[in-house]
C-alpha cells in the first residue's frame, strides 16, 4: 500500500473541480494530456466507435441483471491532488468474468484511479460500484468481494511470507483450517514454498509482488485488482501467476490488471482500456481497441509521446 492508501483523509476531497465536471473530456489545466508530444505526420488517434469510452456522466446500468453483469462500474471519477488533475472524471464498466487490461503512460492516473476503484483512496468526484455495491458508500461489503495488489506495496514485512498470509486470510475472518490448506496451496502455486519461514523483508522484489498477490487472493474474492502484478518477477512465476488468473477468470472471477507491457495485456486481457492525462481514451475488447494493429501501435497512435532521443548526442561514444 502506498502513502495514498493509507492516509486516504488528508487528501484534499474538496478541490474545485469545475472545468473537470463541466468538461470531463477536456485534457485536465495542469497536465499535457494526450494530444501533447504527438509526433508530426501520426496517424488519426481517435479510437473505433465500438471503443470509444463511456463519457464520465453515461447513466449507470439499471439495476438487475444488466448491473449484476458488471465486476465493476465507475462514473464521474475525479481525484485532484492540490492543482493536479490526476483522474479527470472517467468512466469505465468492467464485465464480470473478464480480465481486464489498463495500460496508459507512466503519470496516466492507472495507480490513482484503482487506488480509488478499490476503496484505497477517496475520490475528490464520483462513484464505483463493485458488483453494484457502491465502495464509498458501503465499504464493508464492497471489499468482502475484492482481493487487491496495491502499487507500491507496504505490507508487515517482518512476517514471514507464510504468517503474512496467513494474517491476510483470519483477517478476512476465514477459519484457520481453511487459512492453513490455502496457505499452502498459495505458496506451491507461486513457488514460495522454501521461503514460507523468512521473513518478508528479506525477499526480493518478485518475491514481495508475489506474496503480497497470494495475500489478495487467499479469500477467492469476486474481483481482483492488480497494480503491476508482473513488475519484477520472473518468467517462469509469470507464467504460473498467468495461468492462475486465467483459471480463476474461467471459473467466473473478474481480474483487472495494469500493466505497460503491451504484449502481455495483448495475449492475456479480453478487454483493455487505454488512460491518458487522467482520461479514458478507448476502452471495450481487446480486438476493438486495437484495431487491427498491435495494441502498442495502436497504444502509441493514441498516445504519442515517442522521442527521437535527439539532444542527447552526448551519450554517443
Ligand atoms: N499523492 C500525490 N500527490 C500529488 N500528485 C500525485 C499523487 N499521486 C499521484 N500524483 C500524480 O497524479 C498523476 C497520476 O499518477 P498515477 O500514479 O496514478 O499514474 P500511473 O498511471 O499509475 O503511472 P505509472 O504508470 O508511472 O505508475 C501523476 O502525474 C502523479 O504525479
Amino acid at each position: 500500500m502506498d502513502d495514498r492508501a493509507a492516509h486516504p483523509s488528508t487528501e484534499p476531497t474538496t478541490a474545485p473541480m469545475t472545468q473537470a465536471v463541466t468538461e470531463p473530456t477536456a485534457a485536465p489545466t495542469t497536465h499535457p494530456g494526450p494530444a501533447a508530444g504527438r509526433e508530426p505526420g501520426r496517424e488519426d488517434p481517435a479510437p473505433p466507435d465500438q471503443a470509444r469510452p463511456l463519457g464520465p456522466w453515461a447513466p449507470l446500468a439499471p439495476e438487475g441483471p444488466e448491473r449484476d453483469r458488471l465486476a465493476l462500474s465507475v462514473r464521474g471519477l475525479v481525484k485532484v491532488f492540490g492543482q493536479k488533475v490526476a483522474v479527470n472524471g472517467i468512466g469505465l464498466d468492467v464485465p464480470a468474468g473478464s480480465f481486464y487490461g489498463l495500460v496508459g503512460p507512466n503519470g496516466a492516473g492507472k495507480t490513482t484511479s484503482l487506488s480509488m476503484a478499490t476503496g484505497l483512496l477517496r475520490p475528490t468526484q464520483g462513484s464505483v460500484l463493485v458488483r453494484g455495491v457502491d465502495v464509498w458508500a458501503d465499504p464493508l461489503r464492497a471489499k468482502r468481494m475484492l482481493g487487491v495488489l496495491p502499487d507500491g506495496v507496504r505490507l508487515f514485512d517482518r512476517l514471514t511470507g507464510e504468517q503474512l498470509v496467513t494474517y491476510a486470510g483470519l483477517l478476512r475472518g476465514m477459519d484457520k483450517a481453511t487459512v492453513a490448506e490455502r496457505v499452502g496451496d498459495l505458496m506451491t502455486a507461486l513457488d514460495l514454498t522454501a521461503d514460507a519461514g523468512t521473513p518478508v523483508v528479506d525477499y526480493s522484489a518478485g518475491m514481495t509482488k508475489k506474496i503480497a498477490l497470494a495475500a489478495a487472493m487467499i479469500h477467492a474474492p469476486a474481483v481482483l485488482v492488480l497494480d503491476e502484478p508482473f513488475e519484477s518477477v520472473d518468467p517462469v512465476s509469470a507464467a504460473n501467476i498467468r495461468q492462475i488468473l486465467h483459471s480463476y477468470v474461467g471459473s467466473g472471477g473478474t481480474v483487472i490488471v495494469s500493466s505497460h507491457v503491451m504484449d502481455l495485456v495483448q495475449r492475456m486481457c479480453d478487454h483493455v482500456a487505454v488512460i491518458a492525462g487522467g482520461n479514458v481514451l478507448a476502452a471495450g475488447t481487446v480486438d476493438e481497441v486495437r484495431a487491427g494493429q498491435s495494441l502498442e501501435d495502436r497504444f502509441v497512435a493514441m498516445v504519442g509521446g515517442r522521442s527521437s532521443g535527439e539532444g542527447l548526442s552526448w551519450l554517443h561514444i
